[in-house]
């Protein structure tokens, strides 16, 4: 092997809810993939960003962050974090700068036993919101977890040491061909990246259990013949007819402040402009039902 070679594979991110797993998937892509929000445990599938760089190539794969499953949606999520942890080259554990290293994070890291195979790496996040003691002091205490391959430390916000961070990652890949052509950034659809930017403004502003209780899904997507334009038509579920209240707000004020921030961001992605109606239906109880959850693409 020489240190010319080029190498290709599979990292996966993992860490208790927010910690910034998504921040960064977005961040080493250069391009938003995966949706983001200061609620926990938002990411919902494995989502694929591309990262390319002159001597090899990263495929994240973003995943849920890990915890006890209370619904049929929990059990689903908690299994396809096994099922990627078990495919991965790389898993990258991530610890905030500012955060004490808890029972959560010892868990997670003994969890990674059973996944011999992975190279294991520490990332420390979000080292823009700590004093520079304070992230060395949390170097040292993440290095007593385990023998890692390696340990860095980054922000997602200022672009600090991402490069390094791209650099260890593909250092630790197998030699191997590029796994995808080199324009692409993600392998997952328009469609449900488009459902997710939804989803990503109705959690805006939503509190407690209500987070969890909202699906998207897409009934149409369609040029308009006379002008440059794009007609969406998507689904907002929550699982009672109380939020069904909640997501509306007051005269709808609420949803349409969902729908034209999502509405932004779907420009963005195509570079177009876009007309977006939403509707809110309710599926009572889907996160515990197989077959509504089957049919929101879980
Ligand atoms: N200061 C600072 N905040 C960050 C950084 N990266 C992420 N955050 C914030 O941390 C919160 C969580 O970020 P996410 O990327 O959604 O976290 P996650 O680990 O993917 O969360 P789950 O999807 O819930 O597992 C958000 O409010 C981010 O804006 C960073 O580099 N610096």
């Amino acid at each position: 092997m020489s240190d010319t070679a080029y190498r290709a594979g599979f990292v996966t991110f993992v860490g208790r809810p927010n910690v910034g797993k998504s921040t960064l998937t977005n961040a080493l892509v250069g391009e938003k993939v995966a949706i983001t929000s200061s609620k926990p445990q938002t990411t919902r599938r494995a989502i694929r960003g591309i990262v390319h760089a002159p001597n090899g190539q990263l495929v994240i794969v973003d995943t849920p962050g890990m915890h006890r499953p209370r619904t049929l949606l929990g059990e689903r999520l908690n299994s396809i974090v096994q099922d990627t942890l078990a495919e991965v080259d790389v898993i990258g554990l991530c610890v905030p700068a500012g955060d004490k290293i808890g029972p959560g994070d010892k868990y997670i890291n003994e969890q990674l036993d059973a996944f011999p195979k992975a190279k294991k790496v520490a990332i420390v996040t979000k080292i823009d919101a700590t004093s520079r003691p304070g992230v060395a002091e949390q170097l040292i205490a993440i290095s007593q977890l385990r023998d890692w391959d390696a340990i860095i430390p980054i922000s997602s916000y200022d672009g600090v040491q991402l490069d390094v961070l791209t650099e260890q990652l593909i250092a630790l890949m197998p030699e191997s061909p590029a796994l995808y052509p080199d324009d692409a950034v993600t392998d997952e659809s328009t469609e449900s990246r488009i459902a997710e930017l939804i989803r990503e403004a109705a959690l805006e502003g939503v509190q407690d259990e209500l987070p969890h209780s909202i699906a998207v899904t897409l009934d149409d997507m369609a040029e308009r013949e006379d002008k440059d334009l794009v007609d969406i038509f998507a689904n907002l579920f929550v699982e009672r007819d109380s939020q069904k209240g909640i997501i509306i707000g007051k005269g709808g004020e609420r949803l349409q402040e969902v729908g034209s921030r999502a509405r932004a961001e779907i420009e963005k992605l195509l570079g177009r402009p876009v007309y977006l109606s939403l509707r809110v239906k309710v599926a009572k109880e889907w996160q515990r039902d197989s077959k509504q959850l089957g049919r929101l693409g879980f």
